[in-house]
């Protein structure tokens, strides 16, 4: 068979047919242990506290043990060179002396983890010490006085734990979110990352690649009618195909892991005076934003990080929309069209008796006349234009109403609603969402509608984000697989390959492989088998010292 197609990562003197070793070739890292040194940092929150722990890894780790530790039972040099060894995993009350002066540091507890039964992979020593101050900078002190010793990096245990193959890359992000984690839910997705759970479905989705690149790659080596079956290429494409599908169907998932670990963006706005600072505190449960009775008393985004239901949410509470001469005020305005726009989810909140008003004659006001309307309630054009399909409604001062009057009120306000959420948008009809679920009637003054409110909100935000309050539905089919932007370019990536895989004629089989060999390789590098190197730091930089 003619090999027509070129090696992409060969050098473009070196460019020549695919090399078979290439093509086999899914290089993995394989972690250099030389020039390591020895690390050290607290791993607890400094200051005061009963307990703080310093963790000590690499390949003087037992070393340090020996020159710190004074275990009273334990008779440290026994002669001759030989110290007794201390017994791995198992705590031992003792004394923490300057390696120097053999000055009495604390009396505390040590462990010591032989490598590779620890978290780093390497002999690790963790100090248990009272949490002061005075105390923990006497102990790093003295660690820094011991020559094959220094400080960590941020990240450094957790970077080492990686490079001696204890996780993969998923595995040290969901590490790093469980550790920022705000929320039940955050808390949920990040313990399964950090268990293992999306190297696993990344995995899967690695091996078929590497299946359908296998009866590609036999293809290659023995050819069609040589001791193949007939088909086998034809076999490789469904199998491509329905991969595909999988993995488009992972990509267009809204986005739904990623918000959840950023956090859901929900933006209330609304006319001036509506009542959106007063949901703003309703929903912080304390006074987060300043009310008064003088409209536009919002001038700026307030954005305040809450958990509503388990989920993580940030919350921008905007100023008013209306015209305005006002330099400052329609600078506000601008910012509260740009937050309403990023928002993943909005808050429209309106005035009911306004909005009633709105259509009655001056005359007929609060009466149910009004809310059978002779001419349909408004909601202002500046309003109108930023209602999507992800606006919900507080119809809020329902208190200012009879109670009558409010809830036949509603339907007619429904109408309203649903109509202009069902605008045209870009040329194409949006489907009408402001439906009864999505509308709700209170008061945040009297406190009247609003836990329904509440109630209501977070279980259609759980429903549209597919999170049960139910930790057991949190299983593999319902929990998202890709939770951060890195891991979404490269299953795009591999996407690609695939499609370009599919629109290979078989007389390119060689091209075809190709492309399967670097779809492979796109979502091996999500979990960090290939070509590492220049995300570490990009993955590692926002950890803490310490871990
Ligand atoms: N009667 C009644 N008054 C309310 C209710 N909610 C808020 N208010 C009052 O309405 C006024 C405006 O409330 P805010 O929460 O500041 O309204 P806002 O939409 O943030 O106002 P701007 O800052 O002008 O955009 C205040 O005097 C509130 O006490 C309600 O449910 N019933």
């Amino acid at each position: 068979m003619m090999l027509k197609t070129f090696c992409r990562q060969c050098p473009a003197a070196a460019r020549n047919f695919l090399c078979a070793s290439r093509i086999r070739g899914i290089s993995t890292v394989t972690p250099s242990d030389a020039q390591r040194s020895t690390i050290f940092a607290l791993s607890t929150p400094p200051g005061k506290a009963g307990v703080a722990v310093i963790r000590v890894s690499g390949p003087d780790a037992l070393d340090v043990w020996k020159r710190v530790i004074r275990n009273a039972r334990r008779r440290g040099d026994l002669g001759n060179g030989i110290y007794y060894q201390p017994e791995q995993r198992k705590m031992e009350k003792c004394k923490i002396v300057h390696p120097e002066s053999g000055e009495l540091l604390d009396d505390g507890l040590a462990v010591f983890f032989k490598g590779p039964k620890s978290f780093t992979t390497e002999d690790v020593v963790e100090l248990h010490l009272h949490s002061g101050r005075a105390i923990i900078s006497a102990v790093l002190s003295a660690l820094a006085t011991i020559k094959s010793c220094r400080p960590a990096e941020p990240g450094e245990f957790t970077r080492r734990a990686f490079l001696g193959g204890r996780m993969d890359l998923t595995q040290v992000e969901g590490l790093r979110d469980l550790l920022e984690a705000q929320t039940d839910t955050q808390r949920k997705l990040a313990l399964r990352a950090a268990a293992g759970d999306m190297r696993v479905r990344f995995e899967e989705l690695r091996t078929q690649i590497i299946h359908c690149l296998a009866m590609v790659e036999a293809l290659i080596d023995f050819g069609e009618g040589e001791e193949i079956e007939e088909g086998v290429y034809e076999q490789a494409q469904i199998e491509a195909r329905n991969l595909l599908q999988a993995i488009n169907g992972h990509l267009n998932d809204s986005r739904r892991g990623e918000i959840l670990r950023t956090g859901i963006r929900l933006a209330i706005f609304g006319p001036p005076n509506a009542g959106k600072s007063s949901l703003l505190n309703f929903l912080a449960r304390r006074e987060a934003a300043i009310v008064t009775p003088i409209p536009g008393t919002t001038r700026d985004v307030i954005e305040l990080s809450l958990d509503i239901g388990g989920l993580p949410i940030i919350v921008a509470d905007t100023a008013g929309l209306r015209k305005t001469e006002d330099l400052v005020e329609s600078i506000g305005i601008e910012r509260t069209k740009e937050a309403v726009q990023a928002a993943d989810v909005s808050i429209c909140v309106l005035s009911l008796p306004e909005m009633l008003n709105s259509a009655a004659s001056p005359s007929k006001r609060k009466s149910l006349e009004a809310a059978e309307h002779q001419s349909m309630p408004q909601i202002p054009s500046s309003v109108a234009s930023l209602i999507t399909q992800n606006t919900c409604f507080l119809l809020n001062k329902a208190d200012l109403l009879d109670s009558t009057i409010a809830t036949t009120s509603l339907g007619v306000v429904s109408q309203v609603l649903e109509r202009a959420t069902g605008k045209e948008a870009d040329g194409e009809k949006m489907e009408a969402t402001a439906r009864w679920e999505n509308v709700w009637t209170v008061s945040l003054q009297n406190g009247k509608g609003t836990e329904e409110f509440l109630q209501s909100f977070a279980k259609s935000l759980k429903h549209r984000y597919d999170i049960s309050a139910d930790e057991s539905v949190l299983n593999d089919s319902y929990m998202p697989l890709i939770t951060h932007t890195r891991q979404r370019v490269h299953l795009e990536s591999a996407a690609r390959f695939i499609e370009a895989f599919l629109s290979t004629p078989p007389e390119d089989v060689v091209l075809a492989a190709e492309e399967l060999r670097y779809a492979a390789q796109a979502v091996g590098k999500i979990s960090g088998l290939i070509d590492v190197e220049d995300v570490l730091d990009v993955v590692f930089k926002d950890f803490c010292i310490g871990k």
